[in-house]
């Protein structure tokens, strides 16, 4: 076989566009575009197995459910599934209206009228017209001049006036698209589109849909927004036309060119649900709307069930959305690492504290609860994980708010378990290691409080009884006020012989109203001076300081 030097070679750069005095780069997307879901068409297009009726109609109900007005719903031409589908859709009242359906078909003259056959009786539609028009498909596909491509649009156009004619019951829109306009000489894709204008003679209050693909996507997305501005400022009677974008991500890059387009002069855009769309996709539609929101700028479209959304298009395209997909992917809002996980939970913690509404946490570019995801997931616990990450799966899951020193001597009890584990631990497991780290609650083995009554003295002071069991063996306990904590330890040091002096007492509600409960946390010195931690959790500080003494006293004698 022989082998290139440099496969390289078989490539160009892509050219620049001569726009010296470019205004795009000092804009800022201040509203929304209007936005078309070619999910039914460009999507549909590029999966295994087509979708039928019962998925294109639940997609259509869901894209009018989030907002989109304007939807692509076939290539009628196609066969009958989608002829039938089409048909059926505007016939069945099922289009609101505020929505307008758009069906797409190639300047043929058969295919053309079978697609204004296809929207016979719809209030109100759109029809898509496209031909090729880049040097590769004119040299290549059609063998065409570019004279002749241009006559093939405009016999296409003719065609749209003439038939839409004939149905005035119908409010009529015109889409152009000079397909590979963005491979396409700029001149040349201005001039077919002139022509088309020509023929169906639009105006400001009735204007032709130009929508300009990067159907092949081969260049960085600054380009394309050159190409935009260009177009625009070339175009004769500009104000007669919407400019529409329609990119495609075959260099990663499709939204990126649909933010810039839109910079450079763009009205609408075109894309579909999480990027689905022929190869790499198109411009995926949750992505660039969630984008403008989180610049604060409104979208228009109604994520805020977004798994419900996902659940839809994976079921309709057969498609799974990719766990790190922008906004979507199930893993986009949880950490694993110790350092994103720290600083996660500080900004949780601030954004509690602060008094507007402002988003500023670390690490989550967008709120996961304005997308209907919880908070829970958001960090998860494995062996590259630190503190911030098991005391927000205590504090979420239990309630628990570890002092800052009792996290840093429950960590390795989390990291040791995480590498003997080899996998994420959950919930439950970090609980577990908790538990047995700190004796929380009772072990047949060791201590525990049997039996406890609190009640109030007439000056208010707290009064305790109780009993304590090491192995079944009971002591009574009893105690005031303040006295509690070191009153139970003297019960221990007396009844047992077991050692222990406090160093730190904190404590912390964790629930209200009738839910009320509290957990204790003390630091303890054991008989060698050692460090060791005892924590309650109860449903009143007493029991749950109590427990804390327990099982601080439980760790002095398991040692
Ligand atoms: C970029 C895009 O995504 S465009 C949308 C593409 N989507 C689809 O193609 C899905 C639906 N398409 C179909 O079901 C079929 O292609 C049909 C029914 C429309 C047409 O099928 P066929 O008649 O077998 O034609 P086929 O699809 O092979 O197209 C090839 C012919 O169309 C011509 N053609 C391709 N695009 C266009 C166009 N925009 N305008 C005019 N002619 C075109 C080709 O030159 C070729 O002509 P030739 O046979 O004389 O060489
Ligand atoms: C028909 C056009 C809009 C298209 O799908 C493309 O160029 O990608």
């Amino acid at each position: 076989m022989t082998m290139l030097r440099d496969p390289s070679i078989k490539y160009r750069p892509f050219p620049q566009v001569p726009l010296p005095d470019r205004q795009w780069p000092s804009r800022t997307i201040t509203a929304p575009p209007r936005w078309l879901s070619t999910d039914l068409r460009d999507g549909n297009q590029s999966i295994i197995d087509p979708m039928d009726a019962v998925k294109k109609n639940r997609f259509f109900d869901l894209l009018v459910e989030i907002g989109v007005k304007e939807i692509e719903v076939g290539f009628p031409s196609a066969g009958a599934t989608e002829f039938d589908f089409i048909a059926g859709l505007v016939r069945s009242g099922r289009v609101p209206d505020d929505v307008t359906v758009q069906v797409l078909t190639q300047s043929r003259e058969d295919l053309i009228r079978t697609s204004f056959e296809s929207l016979e009786g719809a209030k109100r539609a759109i029809v898509h017209l496209y031909n090729a028009v880049s040097p590769a498909w004119r040299d290549i596909v059609f063998r065409m001049s570019k004279d002749e491509v241009r006559a093939i649009a405009v016999a296409g156009a003719k065609l749209m006036r003439d038939e839409a004619a004939k149905r005035p019951e119908t409010e009529w829109q015109f889409q152009y698209s000079p397909e590979t306009f963005s491979t396409a000489e700029l001149d040349f894709s201005v001039s077919v589109c002139e022509a088309v204008m020509e023929v169906l003679q639009p105006t400001p209050e009735h204007p032709i849909i130009l929508n300009l693909p990067a159907t092949v996507e081969a260049a960085t997305p600054n380009i394309y927004a050159d190409q935009i501005e260009y177009f625009c400022r070339n175009l004769p009677g500009r104000e007669s036309a919407v400019i529409s974008l329609h990119t495609h991500n075959d260099r990663g890059t499709g939204v990126a060119a649909a933010e810039l387009g839109l910079m450079a002069g763009a009205d609408r855009v075109e894309g579909c649900l999480f990027g689905n769309g022929e190869r790499t996709g198109n411009c995926c539609l949750v992505t660039m709307a969630l984008n403008l929101y989180t610049q604060g700028v409104d979208p228009g479209l109604d994520f805020s069930d977004l798994d419900r959304v996902i659940e839809t298009v994976e079921f309709c395209n057969q498609i799974p959305v990719h766990q790190r997909h922008p906004y979507g992917g199930e893993l986009v809002y949880t950490a694993f690492s110790g350092s994103h996980q720290d600083a996660i939970k500080k900004g949780f913690e601030a954004h509690a504290r602060q008094n507007d509404d402002l988003w500023r946490v670390p690490y989550l570019p967008i709120d996961p609860a304005d997308l209907g995801r919880s908070y829970e997931a958001v960090i998860r616990v494995n062996s590259q994980s630190g503190k911030g990450g098991f005391a927000w799966v205590l504090e979420q899951d239990q309630g628990l708010k570890l002092p800052k020193k009792m996290q840093a001597d429950f960590s390795p009890h989390v990291q040791r378990v995480a590498d003997e584990l080899g996998r994420e631990l959950n919930a439950a497991d970090i609980w577990e290691t908790f538990r047995q780290a700190y004796h929380v609650q009772t072990h047949p083995k060791h201590l525990q409080l049997v039996d406890y009554e609190e009640s109030r003295a007439a000056d208010g002071t707290r009064i305790f009884t109780g009993k304590i069991a090491v192995d079944g063996v009971e002591q009574s306990v009893s105690g005031r006020g303040n006295g509690l904590i070191s009153s139970v330890i003297g019960t221990l040091r007396e009844a047992f012989g077991v050692e222990i002096e406090v160093a730190d007492y904190t404590e912390h509600a964790l629930g209200t109203g009738t839910d009320a409960r509290a957990a204790a946390y003390l630091e303890c010195r054991d008989a060698n001076g050692r460090t060791i931690w005892g924590c309650g959790i109860d449903e009143d500080v007493a029991t749950a300081s109590v427990r804390a003494v327990l099982s601080a006293a439980n760790s002095a004698v398991a040692r």
